[in-house]
């Protein structure tokens, strides 16, 4: 039998291109999301890995995905208030909910409760009572402050919708959102 072909031909752009990219490693002009930058020398342009145009004619793929990063928004937790520590805490027993029988609560009646040292937030029609989880909340008491007393549903869902409050406050329920009696003067 006749021996194959070379392939890529032998005269083929692939095999002139080659040593323009002979090495497997990244090119050293991608840069990480969030990250600096390699030096470049002070001797000359910064050195491009791909050429702006290989042999051939042909236009090399594009080599950086450049995702606009969103500054974060963390705060340092005191020690003792970690995610893991607030895991512990729900599951020792101790009433978080300030309450001891599931409430109907009125939109007046949630009002009441936006201190720090008293603070209800409404989730998708539940109410919680998130005064204990204020320390442990990884973007800041204040951010968490901004809905307490009212629904923070769009708030929440605008900020991190894959975060499973019902998850995460489950010990923390206080009962349902009702409405405001026909008869209620809207304290
Ligand atoms: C509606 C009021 C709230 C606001 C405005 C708010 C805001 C924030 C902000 C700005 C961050 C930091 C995001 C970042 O830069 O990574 C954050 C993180 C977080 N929040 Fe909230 N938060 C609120 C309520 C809550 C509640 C009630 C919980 C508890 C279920 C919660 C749980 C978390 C968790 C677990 C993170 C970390 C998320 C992650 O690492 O991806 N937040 N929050």
């Amino acid at each position: 039998m006749d021996d194959a072909p070379a392939f890529p031909a032998l005269n083929s752009a692939q095999r002139l291109s080659s040593s323009a990219s002979s090495s497997l490693a990244p090119p050293s002009n991608m840069v990480a999301p969030g990250r600096l930058p390699p030096p470049t020398s002070s001797l000359g342009p910064p050195r491009l890995a791909v050429p702006a145009r290989l042999p051939g004619g042909l236009t090399p793929p594009p080599t950086t995905t450049v995702i606009p990063a969103k500054p974060r928004q963390k705060v340092v937790l005191t020690p003792g208030h970690s995610p893991l520590d607030w895991a512990r805490l729900t599951l020792s027993g101790q009433n978080l909910r300030g309450v001891t029988s599931f409430q109907k609560v009125t939109p007046s009646e949630l009002k009441k409760h936006r201190r720090k040292d008293d603070a209800w937030m409404a989730l998708n029609g539940k109410v919680y009572n998130v005064t204990a989880y204020l320390p442990f909340h990884p973007g800041g008491e204040q951010e968490v402050m901004r809905a307490a007393g009212r629904d923070g549903t769009k708030l929440y869902m605008n900020t991190h919708a894959w975060v499973n409050y019902d998850n995460l406050l489950k010990e923390c329920l206080v009962g349902f959102m009702v409405p405001e009696p026909e008869d209620s003067d809207d304290e």
